[in-house]
């Protein structure tokens, strides 16, 4: 072979194969969001490496630490720097629906997600002609699996700026946008008028607020005296043992790689709920038999991991990607390693589940 035609051949062979990996392999587990399009939400491309650093310093702290440093203020403010450093990274290798679901055999992941979001939705009864509350709404994968099985009209609420114009994208391009809004705000203080849902849910979001009861006293005043809410919380289970170095490294791996001011104890969920005036339902966790595991998909994954570790690297050295992406990256990986931990040790449960109502004739809640 002449050595023009073997470099040709080369270069073809090299073009496709970096196209099979960015564009093919690298391509966004549902479409939407590919590699090359990584943004950082509304950082500035500059800002991305101080933005990570300054979230990292304030959430490798223990809870304890937190507190100690009147810091539980602050924590809203540093969730949404880290919605802002994550939002593109979840929707390229997870979807638009950024929690976990029981796995089922023979279902796809985005069977077993939607599953568990009209699980939500049938829990609370919700129903064409009814306006209901998502509370920590992501990019709006649950509100428009939710909006188009129930028929509800769903308002969403998240306190990151770059969410909400992703959900309006994604609700406009699935023709969903009459009957899902979604609202910048926070969750501790909601700009909504008092008993103005007729439900309310919210799925692997709570976890978020430094005090449990504060969201669920705003989303207790919100409701119609009537109404239900559920929760799918995340949580330490009764297995957890405070006294156990290994227990307790996978509980702050967690904390620190999620924007997480402190996991709760599963007995302390319906406490609070009660607290805050809500009559509890139900409370189950989901992630138990016949439930299967969650974590499998993060463990099935290590492959893509890998690949995408690859992607991002290659994509920062060509500055398509901000500076700083990688180490988010790498980040997430080690969460998701703490996570299928916690989950394997049955210490951890992203998926309990409380269902609640707002008495009718609601008693004052105590403060
Ligand atoms: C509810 C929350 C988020 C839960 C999950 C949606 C995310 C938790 C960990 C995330 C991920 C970990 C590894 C990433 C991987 C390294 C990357 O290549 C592709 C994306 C990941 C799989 C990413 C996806 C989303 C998670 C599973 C918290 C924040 C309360
Ligand atoms: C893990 S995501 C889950 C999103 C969505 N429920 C889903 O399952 O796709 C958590 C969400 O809670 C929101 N959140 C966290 N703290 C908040 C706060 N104080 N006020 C409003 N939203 C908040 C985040 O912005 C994010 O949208």
């Amino acid at each position: 072979m002449e050595v023009s035609t073997a470099m040709w051949t080369a270069a073809i062979v090299g073009a496709v194969v970096v196209y099979w990996f960015v564009w093919v392999m690298g391509a966004a587990e549902v479409k939407g969001k590919r590699a090359v399009n990584l943004k950082m939400g509304s950082i500035t491309r500059d800002k991305v490496q101080d933005k990570y650093k300054q979230y990292w310093s304030f959430f490798r702290r223990p809870k304890e630490d937190i507190a100690a440093a009147d810091d539980d203020d602050n924590v809203p403010a540093f969730v949404d720097t880290f919605y802002n450093l994550v939002t593109d990274i979840y929707e390229w290798g997870w979807g638009q629906s950024f929690h976990f679901s029981p796995s089922i055999p023979g279902r796809s992941h985005r069977d077993t997600t939607r599953l568990h979001e009209e699980r939500a939705a049938d829990l609370i009864a919700a129903r064409p002609g009814l306006r209901v509350l998502d509370v920590g709404c992501g990019v709006g994968g649950p509100m428009r699996a939710i909006a188009a099985h129930s028929g509800a009209h769903v308002v969403g609420i998240t306190i990151n700026e770059y969410q909400v114009a992703r959900a309006r994208t994604h609700n406009r391009k699935a023709g969903l946008d009459d009957r899902c809004e979604v609202i910048c705000g926070n969750f501790l203080e909601m700009p909504f008028a008092d008993a103005s849902f007729d439900g309310a849910y919210s799925i692997e979001a709570t976890c978020h607020a430094p005090r449990l009861e504060d969201v669920y006293r705003e989303v207790f005043r919100v409701l119609k005296p009537g109404a239900l809410y559920v929760s799918y919380e995340w949580v330490t289970t009764a297995l957890y043992s405070a006294d156990d170095p290994a227990h307790v490294q996978t509980i702050r791996g967690i904390e620190a790689g999620d924007a997480l001011p402190g996991l709760r104890a599963q007995h302390e969920i319906a406490e609070v709920a009660r607290q805050v005036g809500f009559e509890v339902v139900e409370e189950r966790d989901l992630a138990l038999p016949p439930a299967g595991p969650w974590w499998t998909r993060l463990k099935m994954g290590r492959i893509a991991y890998w690949r995408n570790h690859l992607l991002v690297s290659a994509l920062t050295a060509l500055r398509v990607a901000p500076k700083g992406v990688v180490e988010v990256h790498e980040m997430l990986y080690e969460t998701a390693r703490h996570l299928s931990d916690g989950g394997e040790s049955g210490i951890f449960t992203p998926m309990h589940m409380i269902l609640c109502r707002k008495p009718l004739a609601a008693p004052p809640p105590s403060s």
